[in-house]
């Protein structure tokens, strides 16, 4: 699925009404000239235009990013659900599939990546309370003793540490924006010429700066939405709308379009019940990942296996690199019908658990089982 940005509904009108292409904040950021006043007048055309009825568009979209609407709860109400039948069909349980997945690792090494909210920890209303259960975390510890794991997520980074409390991981946080490698050494898994110790890129630090303040302005104009809360994740902020009463989801989007119309070099994408401003650098999940592979040395390989899994859009972009790499699993995380790139999915946290543990003990078993011939190849070579 297409990350869908805040301003997408305004780019139709703006592409309608004046020559010059491309979206409200235009990506890659826009060079000073006499096709930028073009621009600028084009986009002054956009915005006059902007009416009750692309902001309702916006709002049916911020309605859909809820677990409740409509159509999902009508289904349920009905008990049958055709297109969660067929959806199914297309993205199998990669627990049901766990043959055939560990099948496509044979003669590979598997590199876990984990997104953390709705993946490893369940949606909560505070973002703040949004714990990884023990259980968890031994799982993910389990895991990555056995295979090179890292954490992607749009939070911050020190604050996904301070969740997943694993020094042993990769994370990348700031939807990839933050990539440090593990403080304690792992269990050696990269590549004996690869990049990965000590690994720290930030991509987009020159925006320090400007997130900042505009991190100030959203605090400052969303102070009025009751509910309405601002994240700073250092190379990003998200503003929260999910303990927002609806009527009020329009003021929030207005106010966050209002504020980043300001910042060109900044856009803005949509996750769960809530809105994701970030720099306009070509840089996501997606590029993270291959960021990471590559540092573990494993770039343009044929004998590793990346394993995704993420239940939001922004992790689209991961799956999309997996599929243009035409290399990996892609795992959504949802109980509901939604456009994905994914190849499987997962229904909740406590499956990516069951996945993970069921993981960990077929590599365990394989590494026992091989051990074990060798063992019988060398009793035979000695008889
Ligand atoms: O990439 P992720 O690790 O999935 O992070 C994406 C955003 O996750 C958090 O927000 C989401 O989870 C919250 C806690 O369950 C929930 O209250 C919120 O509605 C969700 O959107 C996090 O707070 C954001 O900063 C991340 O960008």
């Amino acid at each position: 699925m297409a990350q869908t940005s805040v301003v997408v509904p305004e780019v139709g009108m703006a592409a309608a009404a004046c020559p010059c292409p491309g979206p409200l904040f235009p990506y890659p950021p826009p060079r000073a000239g006499a096709g930028m006043a073009v621009r600028r007048k084009c986009l002054r055309a956009a915005q006059a235009e902007l009416g009750a009825g692309l902001l309702n568009g916006l709002v049916e979209s911020m309605r859909a990013s809820s677990p409740t609407h409509a159509r999902a709860a009508a289904a349920l109400a009905a008990g049958v659900d055709e297109e969660h039948d067929a959806w199914m069909a297309r993205h199998p349980s990669a627990l049901g599939k766990f043959e055939e997945i560990v099948a496509a690792s044979k003669g590979k090494q598997i590199v876990m990546f984990l997104d953390y909210d709705g993946t490893l920890s369940p949606i909560v209303n505070d973002p703040d309370a949004a714990f990884m259960s023990d259980t968890m975390r031994m799982a993910v510890r389990s895991v990555a003793k056995q295979f090179p794991t890292a954490i992607v997520s749009g939070r911050c980074r020190d604050k996904v540490f301070e969740f997943v409390k694993l020094a042993e991981l990769y994370y990348a946080g700031s939807h990839g924006m933050d990539i440090k490698g593990p403080a304690k050494s792992s269990a050696g898994h990269a590549k004996s010429n690869s990049k990965a110790k000590g690994v720290l890129f930030q991509p987009a630090s020159e925006f320090l700066p400007m997130i900042e303040q505009v991190n100030q302005r959203l605090i400052e104009e969303t102070k009025h939405v009751p509910g309405a809360k601002v994240e700073n994740n250092k190379f990003c902020v998200s503003v929260h709308f999910r303990n927002v009463d609806e009527k009020g989801w329009a003021a929030v989007a207005e106010t966050v379009k209002s504020v980043v119309r300001e910042y060109p070099k900044l856009r803005v994408t949509q996750g769960r019940m809530v809105f994701e401003v970030r720099p306009t650098i070509k840089w996501d999940k997606g590029k993270a990942l291959e960021f990471l592979l590559e540092s573990l040395g494993y770039a343009d390989c044929a004998d590793v296996l990346p394993v995704y899994i993420g239940d939001d859009r922004t992790d689209e972009d991961a799956f999309k690199a997996l599929r243009r790499r035409g290399q990996g699993i892609g795992i959504l995380v949802s109980k509901h019908p939604k456009e994905t790139s994914a190849s499987f999915s997962l229904q909740e946290p406590a499956e990516v658990m069951e996945f993970l543990l069921r993981l960990v003990e077929w590599k365990q078993l394989a590494k026992a089982r091989l051990r074990l011939r060798r063992r019988a190849d060398a009793a035979v070579a000695a008889a």
